[in-house]
């Protein structure tokens, strides 16, 4: 799944729905939001009642002989509803100014991070860093932040022209259908706007989000690049997002700008119709100078807020687009849990008739397989590129579940185990491996949150670490941001068995962790590897079957099935496809000799 690849909604969220994602999104906050709406909207209809007051008040200042006491009546009555509208004006915007709507975007966050934790791992790497960064930070900002502010909005622009006229009708009817003129020409300019601007908000959240993802991708493989003398290549992509985004904006800015002026164009043009018929009624004695002056100011006053209402609606679509792009991340469901749910006691691992397909490919990249790891026993996995290995070991940590088949741990489904409980019995160590930018103390700590410093060194110790990070000048305190690369392959690698070490796992994965390693630095991870898989169910993913030879069982696999298994010695003697591969190595190893030597070729 791609959070910025939906589709843009067919038809036009009303309102009400807007509504109700607005409370659904604030959830626990959603009795504070709908007080401050409440509070909101009788600001609203206070405000309205005050500006109705004015044609009362005109009229007692026109008449003549000037009479002081009845400006009392609408003067007072003006005052309070003024007074009752700045309180609950300040009480609406409670949700804004007190911690609401920080938590509320804090607790979507945080449910956006959950979700991060807990969804297939499948799906997660389909969708690019900087999208979802672009959803997390974003657009949580893009759907929260304006919501209260937006919502006071337009309460205040719909009501208070509608609570005018309303009461304006109770005092002199002419006034109020006179004021009517400009309501017919808003709902349809609302709704018109709202369909010019609906698809190209989302088009332009595609676009933030795509950029985004190309900035990161673009950072973080800089190094790669540059050395491989392509930065050109990925900037031209860059560039290409970049210089789309620009258009998309552009496009938006148009088609948002024109129907901004003509809504404007139009409701400035009714208001110049009304008060040309209001000089026509003056004229004609039918109409007074104070219900005439009334006319101005109310009418002027109340324009503004119709026009903004109208043109809002594209605030509301970027709203929507940002709704949806953070509810196709918390739709997507984390990989069932079985009931019930148990916990493993001994740590064999079986896969039983497992095959697997690939979400979005054809064919399968396991076929029915059926394996078994023995508790406590050292098994590598061996077969060419594309046979399958890694994904053997990414479904034994549930990185999405076969489409057949199962595969147990003790004998338990790992679809019965939670996944916290899952990734407790397993410690992996990667080729590539990822050390945070936090003291080495802290990536190494990331193995057990709840292990003490001593413990932690004791860890680094057996993983022949602890020597070169006492030679850093802060030693575990260093950062690992601030010695960036001058941490070798080798070290890097001990950093992470460290890691492993300490989570004390029963369950060890390497995934060929020291194929990228010279000589020296191989030595020291071997030693460190040594005391990571003592005692332990460990499955090797190996390239090299030199560094295999001693694994009490070697399985074969080819195109997702497994061909061969046994020890070195066995399948030598087999003469299979495992010999074939050692043969080939063997004979590769032998010409880098005869080359190193000075010899011109194997021959
Ligand atoms: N995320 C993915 N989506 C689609 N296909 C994938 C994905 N990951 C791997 N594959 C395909 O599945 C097949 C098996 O890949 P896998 O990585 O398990 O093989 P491998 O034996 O570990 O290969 P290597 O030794 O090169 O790492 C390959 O054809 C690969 O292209």
């Amino acid at each position: 799944m791609t959070p910025t690849d939906a589709m843009p909604r067919i038809g036009i969220p009303t309102l009400w729905q807007t509504y109700g994602r607005m409370i659904q999104i604030a959830d626990e906050r959603a009795p504070q939001l709908r007080s401050s709406l409440i509070s909101s909207a009788l600001s609203a209809i206070f405000q309205g009642l005050a500006l109705a007051c004015l044609y009362p008040i005109l009229s007692a200042v026109l008449r003549e002989p000037f009479d002081v006491h009845a400006l009392w009546v609408p003067g007072g009555m003006m005052l309070l509803f003024a007074l009752l509208d700045w309180v609950l004006r300040w009480h609406g915007h409670t949700f804004g100014y007190s911690r609401c709507l920080a938590d509320v975007t804090h607790a979507i966050r945080v449910r956006l991070g959950n979700q991060l934790r807990l969804m297939p791992l499948e799906e997660l790497y389909q969708s690019r860093t900087g999208e979802l960064s672009a959803v997390i930070a974003g657009n949580v900002d893009e759907v929260v932040t304006p919501m209260g502010m937006l919502a006071d909005t337009f309460l205040r622009s719909a009501l208070v022209p509608l609570v005018v006229v309303l009461t304006t009708a109770l005092i002199e009817w002419r006034l109020a259908l006179a004021m009517l003129l400009l309501f017919p020409v808003t709902v349809p300019l609302y709704r018109w706007r709202k369909r010019l601007s609906g698809g190209s908000m989302r088009t332009l959240a595609a676009a933030h989000a795509r950029t985004s993802a190309e900035i990161i991708e673009y950072t973080q493989g800089l190094a790669v690049l540059r050395s491989a003398n392509a930065t050109g290549v990925k900037a031209r992509r860059l560039q290409e997002s970049l210089v789309h985004l620009q258009d998309v904006q552009a496009r938006n800015q148009w088609s948002g700008l024109w129907p901004s002026l003509v809504i404007w164009t139009l409701i400035e043009g009714g208001l110049i119709l009304i008060l040309a018929l209001g000089v026509v009624l003056v004229a004609g004695g039918s109409l007074s100078i104070a219900m005439l002056a009334a006319l101005l100011i109310i009418t002027v006053r109340i324009s503004e807020p119709l026009a903004i209402m109208t043109n809002l609606s594209a605030v509301f679509d970027y709203m929507e687009a940002g709704f949806e792009q953070v509810e196709k991340l918390l739709a997507v469901k984390p990989l069932p849990c079985l009931q019930p749910s148990s916990l493993p006691t001994r740590f064999d691992v079986r896969f039983e008739g497992v095959s697997f397909q690939y979400a979005g490919t054809e064919g399968a990249v396991l076929s029915g397989l059926d394996l078994h790891l023995p508790e406590r026993s050292l098994t590598a996995l061996v077969g060419p590129s594309g046979s399958g290995k890694t994904t053997i070991t990414r479904l034994l940590m549930r990185y999405a579940d076969p489409q057949q088949g199962r595969i147990m741990i003790g004998g338990n489904d790992i679809r019965a185990m939670e996944p916290e409980e899952l990734m407790a019995c397993i410690s992996v160590v990667f080729q590539d491996v990822y050390l945070f930018d936090d003291t080495i103390l802290a990536n190494i700590r990331m193995g057990r949150c709840s292990a003490t410093d001593a413990e932690v060194e004791a860890a680094a110790r057996a993983a022949c670490c602890h020597e070169f990070i006492s030679r850093l000048p802060l030693g575990y305190q260093t950062r690992v941001g601030d010695i960036g690369g001058s941490l070798s392959g080798g070290e890097r690698q001990r950093i992470s068995i460290a890691r492993a070490l300490l989570k004390d796992a029963p369950i060890v994965m390497l995934d060929e962790p020291t194929a990228a390693l010279d000589t020296e630095s191989e030595l020291s991870v071997q030693q460190a590897i040594d005391t990571l898989v003592q005692d332990r169910t460990v499955i090797v993913i190996a390239h090299r079957l030199s560094t295999i030879v001693g694994a009490e069982r070697i399985l074969v696999l080819e195109d997702g099935k497994l061909v061969e298994q046994g020890t070195h010695e066995h399948l030598l003697d087999a003469g299979g496809r495992y010999r074939a591969m050692w043969n080939a190595q063997q004979s590769a190893k032998s010409w880098h000799l005869a080359v190193a030597a000075g010899g011109d070729s194997r021959d």
